[in-house]
């Protein structure tokens, strides 16, 4: 098969069906700990929403998830110690698009894209092949930014950055995805688009994707989990109406605010 030909049937096969284990864990700064005996089973393939006040934590999971914080207990990332897997991002088991990702330089958006195929590539001087920009453009039409794919990349809008990273994210083999606030810019239109895709990700491309998101409105139709780092044992409910409600209640009333000590 040749390969321009090729790129749709890796797109759909490249990922291996993802699992994810955290038993009690326990992480935090210094005095202050922010996660208390936390355990998740994913088995599957699923979305999850994280929500919770400010500071709650949930920024401090992904560094625990990204190998950049020390932690007690245990997790598993395809059946692998956390531990033993070092920075989970460099070994491609898991990709993180952070809250704030800035490039200072010029850099077409396509190319910056398609570079979410880094680990594709022969070695490391060799460029990237009309394969793997197909799949940039793919990746740039799923998003609803095909119209973007020749500007420079630092002069676009904070809401078109965004989309541009969740196309780069599109072209990685993850197994697990941690996203931080991915729709915080976005206008209504792209916000429903967004989460829309990641629920469809979940499904074409076998993915776990823990989302951390204060946006409350898009989450009560979506197939998944909600995880409310504010409540006083978070712990996995299914995403639904019911649950969410209960969510927005208890962040809203001032007495669930976080006691800083
Ligand atoms: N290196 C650090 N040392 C000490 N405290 C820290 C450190 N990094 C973060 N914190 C504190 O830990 C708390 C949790 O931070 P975190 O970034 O996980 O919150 P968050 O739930 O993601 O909040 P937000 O919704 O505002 O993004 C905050 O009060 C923060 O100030």
């Amino acid at each position: 098969m040749s390969a321009s030909t090729h790129h749709n049937y890796q797109l759909a096969t490249d990922n291996t069906s993802a699992t994810l284990s955290v038993d009690n864990l326990v992480a935090g700064y210094e005095q202050r700990v922010l996660l208390r005996n936390l355990f998740l089973r994913l088995t599957e393939p699923a979305f999850v929403a994280i929500v919770g006040h400010n500071g709650a934590g949930k920024t401090t999971l992904f560094r625990v998830l990204t190998g950049q914080l020390s932690y007690q207990g245990h997790i598993e990332l395809n059946g692998q110690d956390l531990r033993r897997l070092g920075t989970g991002t460099a070994n491609g088991l898991l990709a993180h698009l952070p809250q704030r990702n800035s490039v200072t330089f010029p850099i077409q958006v396509r190319e910056l894209v398609v570079m979410g195929r880094f680990r594709h590539r022969r070695s490391f001087m060799a460029g990237y092949s009309p394969t793997d920009y197909a799949l940039a453009d793919d990746a740039l039409a799923q998003v609803g930014a095909t119209h973007l794919a020749h500007r420079d990349f630092p002069q676009l809008s904070g809401g078109e950055q965004q989309l541009v990273w969740l196309a780069q994210l599109l072209l990685q083999d993850a197994a697990l995805w941690l996203l931080d606030e991915p729709t915080q810019q976005l206008d209504v239109y792209y916000r429903r688009r967004v989460f829309g895709l990641l629920e469809d990700w979940v499904h074409t491309r076998g993915k776990i994707i823990l989302c951390i998101t204060h946006d409350l409105d898009q989450l009560p139709h979506l197939p998944g989990y909600l995880l409310n780092l504010s409540a006083p044992t978070p712990h996995l409910e299914p995403l639904n109406e019911t649950s969410v409600t209960a969510a927005r209640l208890w962040l809203e009333n001032e007495a669930s605010l976080p006691v800083h000590g």
